[in-house]
């Protein structure tokens, strides 16, 4: 078994998002390497335009892996009150340089922009996120592209921890564009990786401890802190914590996820922690795409794992 899987007594093993990370970063660099002596370094574009200060801060971090594996990155930021024909230039200029292979507008976008038409207005062949509708399609149709990276993330980490995802019953708790409905896609279409039985819960749906509590493997995107507890698992199970919540002010404040961390690892076989679980695989898997999307514009054939 992997080394990112820490295995503990009487509680449950920790999924070192970090760990598989840092493994994913080594090989990017290496394809990188090999892109390179073929003459093409690849280039990040990222997009902000947004006063959020976490969206600035998961720029940065964005910016930082590009450097630790040799991609390129040009930022761009907007004034949030700047008109969208601005915005929508900017993404047609990105479109049109041959030395930016992906694009990223880090979303939420201000309120004063339409963003699904933003979004729609990148060039699908430099759609790293995999948000726009032509790679959605594709994935749903099982012909995927661009893969949202957090999806692609959540499938490596639980492929690292040795879960046999063909018939496997996963329960997808959030039905999110950017982590719930591609991921339920992801795992439910053909391949050694995926072949599972999915369910995707929400909001309304009626008992979801019912779900939760038969599921080999349960998925938590929903954005409620501490939504899912140990009571709602069941033993031989894996969790993977997408949540990212901030609570606390101050010298208080820290991350929480949308598991309760310590009922769950009571019961559970397997668990992402927030932080070092998820959010170091989303930025990974950007990187990946990234590469993927420079080769494939370079037309240089890559011998992916
Ligand atoms: N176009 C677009 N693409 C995105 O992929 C995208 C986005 N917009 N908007 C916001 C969300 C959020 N997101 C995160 C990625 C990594 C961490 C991450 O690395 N978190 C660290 C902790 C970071 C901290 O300390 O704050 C961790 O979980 O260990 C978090 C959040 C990407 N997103």
């Amino acid at each position: 078994m992997s080394e990112a899987i820490k295995r503990r007594a009487d509680r449950a093993d920790v999924i070192d998002g970090e760990a598989v990370a840092a493994q994913v970063r080594e090989t990017v660099a290496e394809t990188v390497e090999r892109l390179q002596s073929a003459g093409v370094t690849p280039g990040l574009a990222t997009v902000l335009m947004s006063d959020d200060p976490a969206s600035e801060t998961y720029v940065r971090m964005k910016q930082r892996d590009c450097a630790d594996v040799g991609i390129e990155s040009r930022h761009v930021e907007l004034d949030t009150d700047a008109p969208q024909s601005e915005l929508f230039e900017t993404i047609e200029e990105l479109n049109d340089d041959p030395a930016i292979d992906g694009i990223l507008i880090q979303r939420p976008l201000t309120d004063s922009v339409d963003e699904p038409a933003a979004l729609r207005r990148v060039d699908p062949a430099k759609d790293v996120d995999g948000f726009h509708p032509e790679n959605v399609g594709r994935l749903v149709t099982g012909d995927p592209r661009f893969v949202p990276c957090t999806p692609l993330g959540i499938q490596r980490l639980l492929v690292e921890a040795g879960v046999e995802l063909p018939g496997a019953d996963v329960v997808v708790v959030g039905r999110s564009e950017l982590v719930g409905k591609p991921l339920a896609n992801l795992l439910l279409n053909r391949g050694d990786d995926a072949d599972a039985t999915v369910t995707v819960c929400h909001s309304k749906t009626d008992d979801l401890a019912a779900h939760t509590a038969r599921a080999d493997v349960v998925v938590v995107a929903a954005g409620v802190p501490e939504l899912v507890t140990g009571e709602m698992l069941s033993s031989g199970s894996t969790v993977i914590d997408v949540g990212i919540n901030a609570v606390g002010e101050g010298d208080d404040r820290k991350l929480i996820g949308d598991v309760d961390y310590e009922s769950a690892s009571q019961v559970v076989d397997a668990i992402t922690p927030v932080p070092g679980g998820v959010g170091p695989m989303t930025r990974a898997m950007l990187l990946k795409n990234t590469v993927q999307a420079a080769a494939r514009q370079a037309d240089v054939e890559l011998e992916t794992e």
